[in-house]
C-alpha cells in the first residue's frame, strides 16, 4: 500500500501540481510546481501569483513568503530580453546598415565553460545548464539552467541549459537576512549582487590560470588541433595529459588551501584514461561563410564570428559527422542559416547528444521560425545518411538573446527524448534537461560524492540542484529518503520519469529555487542527515547555505565545477559549522582549464568559527 503511493505520488506529484506530501499523505491542492513557469518552463503569470502562495517543501498548502524570481522566467531567463523576441525579423533594407557591425565586432568576454565564447556550448544544465554557455560548446552547459551560446561576459559557466554567452549568475536570492529580504520583496538578484560584491575576487577567474598558460602557447611541444588558437577551449594542448593534470591540482589546491584543516586532506585529481572525444553534446553554431556557403562551428574566442569547425578532438565523433552531414544537405532544401546580425534566415544552431552507454542519438534544430520547409523530407534524408540518430526535434527560437533552445518545439522522429545509462541506472534526458557532458567521468565522480556520503540507509538525503535526478536516484539505495530540488521544469519531469523507469519509491521532487525551498524548509523546523549539492558554476547562494546549515545535516557533500566559487562557499559554511574534510578532484573536461572538485563537510558545532 504504502509502495504504492509513494510510486504515485512520484508520477503525479509534476503532472497534478504536486497534490502529494512529502510524508505519503494527500494534501489540498497547492500547486508548487507551477511557480515561475507551466511544464514548458514559460512564464505565466496569473498561475505563478496563485501558485507561489501555495507552495511548501512537503506539499502542504501554507502562504508562502516565498517570492519567484522577478527579473527572469523559470528557466533562469532574463525576462527584459524575451520582450525583444518580438523584433525577429526585420525588412532586409534594414540590412545593410546592420551588416557593418557584423562580424568582427568584438564582444566582451568569452563563453563560460572554457569554449570558445559562443561556439558550442553544452550546459547545461539549466546548466545546464545544462549545463550553463552559449550556442558554442561551453564545457559543462552549466548556465543556471540555459545553455548559452558562448558570449559569456564573465566567463562564469552556466548550467543546464546552454546560453549564448550571457552570464546567468545572479539570478538566485542572496542577502543576509534570508527571511526579511523575501518578505520585504527585495529582488534575488540584488541579494546574489552583494554577496558577488562581497567575493569580488570569485567572479573574475575560474579556470586554472588562463593568462600565463595563453602565453605558455608559444613554446609548445606541437598543435594537435588546427583551431586551438581561435577557438580558446583547449588550453592544454601543449602540455601532456600528466602535465595537464597537476596544473588542475595545484589549481583546486590554490583556491581551496584557505580552508586550513584541508591542509593533507587533497586527494590526486581522478583523470581519464582516454581523454579524448569525450563530449557527448555539441552545439554548433550555423552561418554563412564570405561566399554565402553553410558554416558551422563555433565562436572565435571573444568574437562572435564562427571558426567553421569539422572535426574537434574533443568532442563525440559522430555527433560532428552528423553536423557535417546537416551541413551539407542545407542547400538542397533550401534551408538558409540564420544570420544574428541581420535576423534573418533559418537555422541557427544545431545539437547533438549522444547517450554512450545506450548509443541513442538526439539532434535537435534550432530554427528561427516554426516553419522549416519539407521537414519530413529532411528528417528522412538525415535518419538515411546516419541511421544511429534515435530522435530528431526542431525547436523554436525567436529571442535575439543568446541563449540556445527557445520555449516551442516539435518532434520530427522518435520519442523527443534519449536515454542514457549512469552507474546502473537508466535515465530519460530532453533536450533542455542538464546533463554531465562526459559520461565516463560522471560514473566516477557520482560514485565518489555517494561514497563520501557514507550513507548507511537510515538518512534522510537532500539532493540539490539535482537536474534529471541522476546523484539522487543511483544514492537512494543507500538512503532512507531522497529529497530532490531542481529549478529546470523540464528537468524535474525527467527526473520523475527516471525514479519511475527505475523502480525508486523513496525519492521526491520539487520544482523549486534550491535556496528558497531549503528555506522553507527551515522553517517548518525540518532535518536532514545529509545534504548533497551541485550548483551551477556561479555557486550556491548564501540563502542556501544558511537554510542547509538549519537542517542540520551531518555531511554536506558539495559537487563543484568551479573551484573559486566553490571555495567562497565553503568559508560561509566554515561560519555555519562545517569543516571540510577532503578534496576531490575530478578532470570531467580534459584540455579545458576547468576542473571540477567533491568536498565532504562534517557538521563540528561550532558555529561563526
Ligand atoms: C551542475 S548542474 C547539476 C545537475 C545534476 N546534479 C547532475 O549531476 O546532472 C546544476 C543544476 O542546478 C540547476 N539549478 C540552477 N540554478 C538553480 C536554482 N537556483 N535552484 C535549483 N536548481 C538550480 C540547473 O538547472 C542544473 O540542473
Amino acid at each position: 500500500m504504502e509502495k504504492k503511493r509513494g510510486n504515485e505520488m512520484t508520477g503525479r506529484e509534476y503532472k497534478d501540481g504536486g497534490n502529494s506530501r512529502g510524508d505519503g499523505k494527500r494534501r489540498e491542492k497547492g500547486n508548487w510546481d507551477e511557480i515561475g513557469g507551466d511544464s514548458r518552463g514559460r512564464d505565466n503569470k496569473s498561475r505563478e501569483n496563485k501558485s507561489r502562495d501555495n507552495m511548501r517543501w512537503d506539499g502542504k498548502v501554507r502562504v508562502s513568503k516565498c517570492r519567484d524570481d522577478i527579473s527572469s522566467d523559470s528557466k533562469g531567463r532574463d525576462n527584459k530580453s524575451s520582450n525583444v523576441a518580438a523584433q525577429n525579423f526585420i525588412g532586409k533594407d534594414s540590412v545593410s546598415k546592420r551588416v557593418k557591425v557584423r562580424k568582427d565586432k568584438i564582444r566582451s568576454g568569452r563563453p563560460s565553460e572554457g569554449r570558445g565564447a559562443a561556439g558550442r556550448t553544452s550546459a547545461g544544465k539549466y546548466k545546464d545548464e545544462e549545463e550553463k554557455s552559449a550556442a558554442g560548446r561551453s564545457m559543462f552547459g552549466k548556465a543556471d539552467g540555459r545553455s548559452v551560446s558562448g558570449r559569456t561576459i564573465s566567463g562564469k559557466s552556466m548550467d543546464g541549459k546552454s546560453v549564448a554567452g550571457r552570464n546567468m549568475s545572479g539570478k538566485s536570492a542572496y542577502g543576509k537576512n534570508v527571511s526579511q529580504k523575501y518578505t520585504s520583496g527585495q529582488d534575488k538578484s540584488s541579494g546574489r549582487q552583494q554577496y558577488d560584491q562581497r567575493n569580488k575576487s570569485v567572479s573574475k577567474k575560474n579556470e586554472v590560470d588562463a593568462k600565463s598558460d595563453i602565453a605558455q602557447r608559444s613554446g609548445r611541444r606541437e598543435t594537435k588541433c588546427p583551431y586551438e588558437k581561435k577557438c580558446g577551449s583547449c588550453r592544454y594542448l601543449y602540455l601532456s595529459y600528466e602535465e595537464q593534470l597537476k596544473k588542475k591540482e595545484a589549481f583546486v589546491r590554490q583556491e581551496l588551501e584557505k580552508c586550513p584543516e584541508l591542509k593533507g586532506h587533497f586527494n590526486p585529481i581522478i583523470g581519464m584514461e582516454n581523454p579524448w572525444n569525450y563530449r557527448n553534446k555539441i552545439t554548433a553554431i550555423f552561418d554563412r561563410d564570405r561566399k554565402g556557403n553553410p558554416v558551422s562551428g563555433v565562436y572565435e574566442e571573444g568574437t562572435h564570428n564562427v571558426i567553421p569547425v569539422e572535426r574537434c578532438l574533443i568532442e563525440d565523433e559522430l555527433a560532428d559527422r552528423i553536423i557535417g552531414t546537416i551541413r551539407g544537405m542545407l542547400k538542397s532544401f533550401k534551408i538558409k542559416v540564420y544570420d544574428e546580425d541581420i535576423r534573418y534566415g533559418l537555422l541557427r544552431y544545431v545539437l547533438v547528444r549522444r547517450a554512450f552507454a545506450t548509443g541513442e542519438v538526439m539532434v535537435v534544430l534550432v530554427t528561427a521560425s516554426p516553419v522549416l520547409p519539407s521537414k519530413r523530407n529532411f528528417t528522412n534524408a538525415l535518419l538515411k545518411a546516419h541511421p544511429e540518430i534515435t530522435t530528431v526535434i526542431q525547436n523554436v527560437n525567436t529571442r535575439t538573446d543568446s541563449l540556445i533552445l527557445g520555449d516551442k518545439q516539435q518532434v520530427l522522429y522518435g520519442k523527443g527524448y534519449i536515454e542514457d545509462v549512469l552507474c546502473g541506472c537508466r535515465f530519460r534526458i530532453s533536450p533542455a534537461s542538464f546533463y554531465q557532458i562526459n559520461p565516463v567521468q560522471t560514473e566516477k565522480l557520482y560514485k565518489k560524492a555517494i561514497e563520501l556520503a557514507g550513507l548507511k540507509g537510515t538518512e534522510t538525503v537532500i539532493d540539490a540542484y539535482c537536474g534529471i535526478g541522476t546523484i539522487g536516484l543511483i544514492a537512494s539505495s543507500k538512503a532512507k529518503n531522497v529529497i530532490s530540488v531542481e529549478l529546470n521544469p523540464d528537468a524535474v519531469k525527467d527526473a520523475i520519469v527516471n525514479a519511475k523507469i527505475n523502480g525508486i519509491k523513496n525519492v521526491r521532487f520539487y520544482k523549486a529555487d534550491a535556496g528558497q525551498f531549503l528555506t522553507q524548509m527551515a522553517e517548518e523546523g525540518a532535518k536532514a542527515d545529509v545534504l548533497l549539492m551541485d550548483p551551477p558554476r556561479s555557486g550556491s547562494t548564501e540563502e542556501f547555505l544558511q537554510s542547509a546549515a538549519l537542517l542540520g545535516p551531518e555531511k554536506i557533500v558539495y559537487i563543484s565545477c568551479n573551484p573559486v566559487t566553490l571555495g567562497r562557499d565553503l568559508m560561509v559554511l566554515r561560519k555555519l559549522g562545517y569543516r571540510a574534510e577532503e578534496v576531490w578532484p575530478v578532470d570531467m573536461f580534459p584540455w579545458s582549464g576547468h576542473v571540477e572538485v567533491i568536498i565532504v563537510m562534517s557538521h563540528c558545532g561550532l558555529k561563526n568559527k
